[in-house]
């Protein structure tokens, strides 16, 4: 656990703590890439590729977004990628994406890109990893944002798609550092998904899981036991379970949640209702994360002030949710120290503050 430090936190107040957050250095650890396809961008993709989409402009597209579970959403979700089909999409996407993040103060972002929803419809791997790295690079060096790339299998498959997935990868190796496990957990246990994991290992990969979104605590369980996952991505349902709830805290393993997209998804009924404090106060590394924004109706600063305002978090509490973040992140210890330095000074800079 990172220590904390020696500030005055208690004369950051709730207005200034919302400033605070907007401009506070931060960590993006749970973000799907296709989830950052914004209505506007989705209809300018359809007409340059010539793609029929149900929507006859943003506001229909944005109607549709009424979601009742996780799987109502994933139709949708999965319809929407349909648009992206070269590597100028691909980058445009995650350009626009990384633009957004920049001002939102992310510095650092892990994001998740699911393959298989692409070559399943013909388009190559080389144009989706052109596309994602050339963005990636234009990140670094004009936003001096790093980003990363996880690699997510989809659990509705067969493990073997996914095996045959990440072989396919492999000529990319360098431009990838994880594998990731989502889409639609219940009845895809991680269970199914051992040999993939195993030799994502065996490669050198960061391992994380989408595990207790929707599904059982035994889904955490099993990502941990069976996958050895370094985190689990949602995890909010580890609540119903007290002994594992212990274990999270115990082995700090970090859960990258993601509130908007959880009340979207009818997880909880409304923020004020979510679990993230419950989880923070069981000592949990608990993460403040966006998953698919342009769905959900907010970036990574929306989800920490909304969750901030509707739970009355204190300036403590989210400068631990940020810190955290840099905590969980894949980083080198160097890195890592820059970054929680840079959040230090701006939570002293708001402490200081007349
Ligand atoms: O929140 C999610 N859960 C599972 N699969 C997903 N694919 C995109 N977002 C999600
Ligand atoms: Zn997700």
């Amino acid at each position: 656990m990172i220590p904390e430090p020696d500030l005055a936190f208690e004369r950051i107040g709730p207005g200034r703590l919302v400033e605070l957050l907007k401009r506070a250095p931060k960590a993006e650890l749970h973000l799907h890439i296709e989830g950052t396809l914004e209505p506007e961008m989705m209809l300018a993709l359809a007409r340059r590729h010539g793609v029929a989409l149900p929507y006859a402009d943003v506001e229909a597209v944005r109607a549709a977004y009424a979601f009742t579970s996780l799987q109502s959403f994933l139709d949708l979700y999965y319809a929407g990628a349909g648009v992206l089909r070269d590597a100028q999409d691909f980058h445009d996407l995650a350009w626009a994406y990384f633009q957004r993040a920049a001002a939102d103060g992310v510095v650092h972002a892990e994001c998740f890109f699911d393959p298989q929803t692409h070559t399943a419809r013909g388009v190559p791997l080389a144009a989706v990893f052109e596309g994602l790295v050339a963005a990636q690079r234009r990140a670094e060096t004009e936003l001096g944002l790093t980003a990363r790339w996880i690699l997510c299998v989809l659990r509705h498959l067969s493990e073997d798609e996914a095996l045959a997935t990440l072989e396919a990868a492999l000529p990319w190796r360098e431009h990838f550092i994880g594998l990731g496990l989502d889409s639609s957990e219940l009845g895809h246990p991680p269970s199914k998904f051992q040999r993939v994991f195993a030799r994502a290992r065996a490669l050198g990969l960061h391992v994380v899981a989408h595990a207790g979104e929707e599904g059982p605590p035994d889904y955490i369980r099993q990502a941990l036991d069976l996958l050895q996952v370094q985190r689990i991505d949602h995890g909010v349902q580890a609540v119903h379970d007290a002994a594992l709830l212990q274990r999270l805290a115990r082995e700090r393993v970090p859960l990258t949640v993601c509130p908007l997209s959880n009340v979207r998804l009818c997880v909880f009924p409304d923020l004020a209702s979510h679990n993230l404090r419950t989880l923070l106060d069981a000592g949990l590394c608990v993460t403040v994360n966006s998953d698919d924004p342009a769905y959900f109706g907010g970036y990574v600063a929306d989800n920490l002030v909304q969750t901030v305002q509707a739970l009355g978090l204190d300036a403590r509490a989210a400068w631990r949710l940020l810190a955290n973040g840099f905590e969980a992140a894949f980083l080198d210890d160097a890195t890592r120290a820059r970054h929680l330095a840079a959040l230090e000074r701006a939570f002293a800079d708001a402490a200081a503050q007349t």
